[in-house]
C-alpha cells in the first residue's frame, strides 16, 4: 500500500486525487494533508481520510478547523500557515507527495518533501517552472522520483517507456485551445471573467482555467516538458487538438510518432503518477474512437495568443527569467479574475515584466534568487498596469 501526502486537498487535483484514494483503499491511503482556506472541505477531507497531520495555509481558519473536527479520536496533528503546509509535505511516512497546491506557493513545499526523500507526483507547474534549477539538483542529490502528473506531460511519459535515451527526436504538446479557440480575435477585447472560465473540454481550477484561455498554460508546459524531459525549446512543438483526446505525442528519431489518448479527465494521469511503474484496473469509461469522434489539429495562432511565444522566449533566456514568467502570470491573472485588468492586458503586462528583467536575469539562480525574482516580477506588474493606464502604447505585444 502506497502512502501518500496530498498538497492542495481541497482544489481540483486535490478532490480527484482523494476520489482515486477512495475507489483504491487497498492501494493507498493518506498520511498527510494540506490546503488553503477551505475550512468546510478541509474538515470533511480530514473526517474522511483521517490523516495522521494537516495543515490550514490560512492560519486565521484554524480555530475553525480545530471546532469542526474537535469529536475526532484521535486527533491529528494540526498546522497551520506556510511554516505548517512544509512540515506536512515533510512529515512521517509518505513515499509519494502530490502537488496541488496552485502557484510558486507550492515550491517550498515540494523542496521539503524532496529533502525528506519523498517521491513527488508533480502536478504543480509552477513549482518546476519556476524552481527548477533549484528543484531538478536536489530531485538528483535526494535519488526521489519526479512523476508528472499534468496531462500532457504524463502522456509524454507514458510514451516514454521503453524508448531508448537517445531515441527521442521532438516533443509535441496538445492544446485544446481554450475557451477563445474559436472566437474571432476582435472579439477577445470584449472578454469577461466568466467567457475566460468556460473551458471547453476539463474542469480545473480558476487560474489554470485562465491560463488555457491565455494559451499560457501551453507555454508554461512547454518550458515544464523542457525540464522534464532535457529536450530542447526547438524540439518541443504546440499543436492545437480542440477534443483533447490526444493528450500529447512524441516524435521518434526513426520518425515514428507515439501519442496516449484517453478521455478528458485527470484522474488517469494523476492515477498512473500513485501507481507507476504499474498499471492498476479501473471501472472507468473506456475511450470509444468512435463516439469521440474526429480527431482535428491545427498550427497554434501565435498573433492571438502572444503568451506562448513569451514562455518560450523566457524559458530560452533560462536562469531566473521563468521564474518571473510565471510570477507576473499568477500576478496578472489574479487582476483579471478581480476584474482590475481586461483580458488582453494579460500578455501585455508578462512582456513588460520579462523586458525588465533582461539585464537582471541570474543564470544558475539559488532559491533566494528564485524568490527575489519572484517577488520583484509580482510588484512589477503594478508599474506595468499604471504604465498601460497612462501610455498604453509603451507597451506593445506582437
Ligand atoms: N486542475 C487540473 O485539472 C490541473 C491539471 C494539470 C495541472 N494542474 C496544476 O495543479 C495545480 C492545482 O491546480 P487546481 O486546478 O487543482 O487548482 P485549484 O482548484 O485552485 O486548487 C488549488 C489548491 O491549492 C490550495 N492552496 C492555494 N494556496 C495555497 C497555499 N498557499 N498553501 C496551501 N494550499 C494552497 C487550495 O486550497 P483552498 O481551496 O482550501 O483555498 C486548493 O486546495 C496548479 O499548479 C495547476 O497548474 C491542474
Ligand atoms: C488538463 C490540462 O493538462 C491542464 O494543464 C490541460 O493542459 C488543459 O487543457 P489546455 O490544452 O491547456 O487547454
Ligand atoms: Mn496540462
Amino acid at each position: 500500500m502506497k502512502a501518500i501526502t496530498l498538497l492542495g486537498s481541497t482544489g481540483s487535483i486535490g478532490t480527484q486525487t482523494l476520489d482515486i484514494v477512495s475507489e483504491h483503499p487497498d492501494k493507498f491511503r493518506i498520511v498527510g494533508l494540506a490546503a488553503g482556506r477551505n475550512v468546510d472541505l478541509f474538515a470533511a477531507q480530514i473526517r474522511q481520510f483521517r490523516p495522521q497531520i494537516a495543515a490550514i495555509s490560512a492560519a486565521e481558519k484554524l480555530p475553525e478547523l480545530k471546532e469542526a473536527i474537535k469529536d475526532l479520536n484521535p486527533q491529528p496533528i494540526l498546522l497551520a500557515g506556510e511554516a505548517g503546509v512544509i512540515e506536512v509535505a515533510r512529515y512521517g511516512d509518505a513515499q509519494t507527495v502530490v502537488t496541488g497546491i496552485v502557484g510558486c506557493a507550492g515550491l517550498l513545499p515540494t523542496i521539503a518533501a524532496i529533502e525528506a526523500g519523498k517521491d513527488i507526483a508533480l502536478a504543480n507547474k509552477e513549482t518546476l517552472i519556476a524552481g527548477a534549477p533549484v528543484v531538478l539538483p536536489l530531485v538528483k542529490k535526494h535519488g526521489v522520483k519526479l512523476l508528472p502528473a499534468d496531462s500532457e506531460h504524463s502522456a509524454i511519459f507514458q510514451c516514454l517507456q521503453g524508448v531508448p535515451k537517445d531515441g527521442l527526436r521532438k516533443i509535441l504538446l496538445t492544446a485544446s485551445g481554450g475557451a477563445f479557440r474559436d472566437w474571432p480575435v476582435e472579439k477577445l477585447a470584449e472578454v469577461k471573467v466568466a467567457d475566460a472560465l468556460k473551458h471547453p473540454n476539463w474542469s480545473m481550477g480558476r487560474k489554470i482555467t485562465v491560463d488555457s484561455a491565455t494559451l499560457m498554460n501551453k507555454g508554461l508546459e512547454v518550458i515544464e516538458a523542457h525540464y522534464l524531459f532535457g529536450v530542447d525549446y526547438d524540439n518541443i512543438e504546440i499543436v492545437i487538438h480542440p477534443q483533447s483526446i490526444i493528450h500529447s505525442l512524441i516524435e521518434l528519431q526513426d520518425t515514428s510518432v507515439l501519442a496516449q489518448l484517453g478521455w478528458p479527465d485527470m484522474r488517469l494521469p494523476l492515477l498512473y503518477a500513485l501507481s507507476w511503474p504499474e498499471r492498476i484496473y479501473t471501472n472507468w469509461e473506456r475511450l470509444n474512437l468512435v463516439k469521440s469522434g474526429d480527431l482535428t489539429f491545427r498550427e497554434p495562432d501565435h498573433q492571438k495568443y502572444p503568451c506562448m511565444q513569451l514562455a518560450y522566449a523566457a524559458g530560452r533566456a533560462g536562469g531566473s527569467m521563468p521564474a518571473v514568467l510565471n510570477a507576473a502570470n499568477e500576478q496578472v491573472v489574479a487582476l483579471f479574475l478581480e476584474e482590475k485588468i481586461q483580458f488582453l492586458d494579460i500578455p501585455k503586462c508578462i512582456e513588460f515584466v520579462c523586458d525588465r528583467h533582461q539585464h537582471d536575469n541570474k543564470q544558475n539562480p539559488s532559491l533566494d534568487d528564485i524568490l527575489a525574482a519572484d517577488k520583484w516580477a509580482r510588484q512589477e506588474v503594478f508599474t506595468a498596469t499604471e504604465k498601460l493606464a497612462t501610455q498604453p502604447q509603451i507597451i506593445s505585444v506582437g
